[in-house]
């Protein structure tokens, strides 16, 4: 029988299957741990005397409460001292159970779904989780990725094995050429526009069409990343030969790469495999995107009117927003940009950002921050001189982490403001209490940057 890309990936790691009277007991092929969700799952494990069940499965960084600014001691300004314990207690965790753990003195510390990624970790065929529901990102590669809560951890800790219930699943098809200046984050705000901040939910989504065949790994991941904002807890893309030059030469890639390769590609979806829903956008409908409410559903292309509220959740997310229903939503002042988050702030995003700011001046007062993904991207963006053309623009170059995707690190915007903000939530108070959020793409966040307004960045020179 044909079968998707989810199943196949799911039978392989079947321990014991799911009945009526348990759900499934799936084997994880990687564990990624952070500061934030994994102390109280080792508290557990060592009160109840276990072992971590396959430390070499499982790979740590510090990310969420790491400050992107370094003092010139070369000390870290931690918002709280609480910040810092935690940091210090992931640190302490994975050194006595032998997990290896990207810190400060790492080159490849970063955000947990970039850092995977970049180490080779992320492999097609895989079932990985992290306490951290952006996990969908690692989908990219074709793999099955979730975020778990802290209990879950501790399962995973303790004997690599996590109980789920088998997901539905659903194609989501994007075919046809994307226009000029339409981005990945473009995309997945168009289909969770679509399909509704719960459309995905008990899905396993998989995205499907020349669009995602076409896009950068980078891309790919900026898709998969915001599954999760669709209600679904992963989404997955086949592995192809993109995903393939992506991983070789990583560190954690396979000795026999090849026959990897060739095993990787066979779990693309059978023909004729059925899912128990499809979704079809065409791409030349998908114009870029911003949010303009306090969910990443309320989307709409940047040059359209911002829509009435349909209930009464939406008039109060208008409200929140400052937004005014049937006006345009270009032209709307801007306090604060945010480049970075595990949605984008890998290459691709910095250098799209950088070509709008090129040669241009950040307007007075619009802080802009723009913080790489990890430590790799770090070196890599500084070698090509992004960095210089962000800072001869007047914005900030950070230490990579979270930063203002969360606002627990010190980085946040001030009651009020509004950030136009590459990341992936727009929740009230998301990027501080009282803070406005509109999700963009790194182009149309550096175009706000440079004109103190949302502006559509196809309508300047040297854009696209
Ligand atoms: C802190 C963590 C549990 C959380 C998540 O699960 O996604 C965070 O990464 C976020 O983006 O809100
Ligand atoms: S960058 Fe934002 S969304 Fe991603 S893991 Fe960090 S806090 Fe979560």
């Amino acid at each position: 029988m044909p079968k998707t890309l989810f199943d196949k990936i799911w039978d392989r790691h079947i321990v014991v299957p799911e009945s009526s009277a348990h759900p499934a007991t799936l084997y994880i092929d990687l564990h990624l741990i952070h500061e934030v969700t994994s102390p109280q799952a080792f508290t557990v494990l060592r009160d109840r005397g276990l072992k971590v069940r396959r430390p070499d499965r499982t790979l740590a960084t510090v990310d969420h409460s790491t400050p992107t600014l370094k003092n010139a001691d070369g000390s870290r300004p931690f918002v709280t001292e609480q910040a810092e314990k935690q940091v210090d207690r992931l640190l302490a965790n994975t050194k006595e159970y032998g997990i290896e753990t990207h810190g400060f003195d790492s080159d490849y510390r970063g955000i947990v779904h970039v850092m995977g990624p970049e180490l080779g970790a992320t492999q097609p065929g895989m079932t990985i989780v992290c306490g951290d529901s952006h996990t969908s990102t690692h989908g990219a590669f074709g793999a099955i990725a979730f975020g778990i809560g802290t209990t879950q951890v501790g399962h995973v800790l303790a004997n690599q094995c996590l109980l789920m219930h088998k997901p539905k699943t659903m194609a989501i098809h994007v075919d046809g050429d994307l226009s000029d200046g339409v981005s990945a984050k473009d995309v997945i705000l168009a289909i969770i526009a679509e399909i509704g901040v719960g459309g995905g939910t008990g899905y396993a989504l998989e995205y499907r069409g020349s669009v995602f065949e076409e896009m950068s790994m980078e891309g790919r991941m900026t898709v998969c990343n915001m599954s999760i904002e669709a209600g679904a807890r992963c989404g997955l893309i086949a592995p192809d030969a993109t995903t393939f030059n992506y991983l070789r030469g990583r560190k954690f890639a396979p000795d026999n790469f090849e026959d990897a390769c060739e095993d990787w590609a066979s779990l693309a979806t059978d023909d004729g495999a059925s899912y128990d829903k499809e979704v079809h956008l065409r791409a030349e409908d998908i114009r870029p995107m911003v949010t303009y409410g306090t969910h990443p559903g309320m989307a709409m292309p940047i040059d359209g009117m911002v829509p009435a509220a349909t209930d009464d959740a939406e008039e109060k997310a208008l409200g929140y927003m400052a937004m005014t229903a049937g006006g345009p939503i270009t032209g709307a002042k801007v306090n604060r940009v945010f480049i970075g988050s595990c949605t984008n702030s890998r290459m691709d995003d910095l250098r799209s950002a950088a070509r709008i700011m090129k040669g241009r001046k950040v307007v007075d007062g619009v802080t802009t921050i723009v913080v790489p993904g990890s430590e790799q991207i770090k070196i890599e963006a500084e070698a090509e001189g992004l960095h210089d053309i962000f800072t001869a623009a007047g914005a900030e170059w950070r230490e990579p982490g979270c930063s203002m995707c969360i606002a627990m690190n010190g980085d946040k915007a001030l009651p009020g403001e509004l950030v136009v903000s590459t990341s992936n939530r727009n929740f009230a108070g998301r990027q501080g209490p009282g803070a406005r959020t509109v999700l963009a793409s790194p182009e149309t966040a550096a175009a706000a940057a440079v004109m103190g307004v949302i502006t559509d960045a196809r309508t300047l020179k040297g854009a696209a």
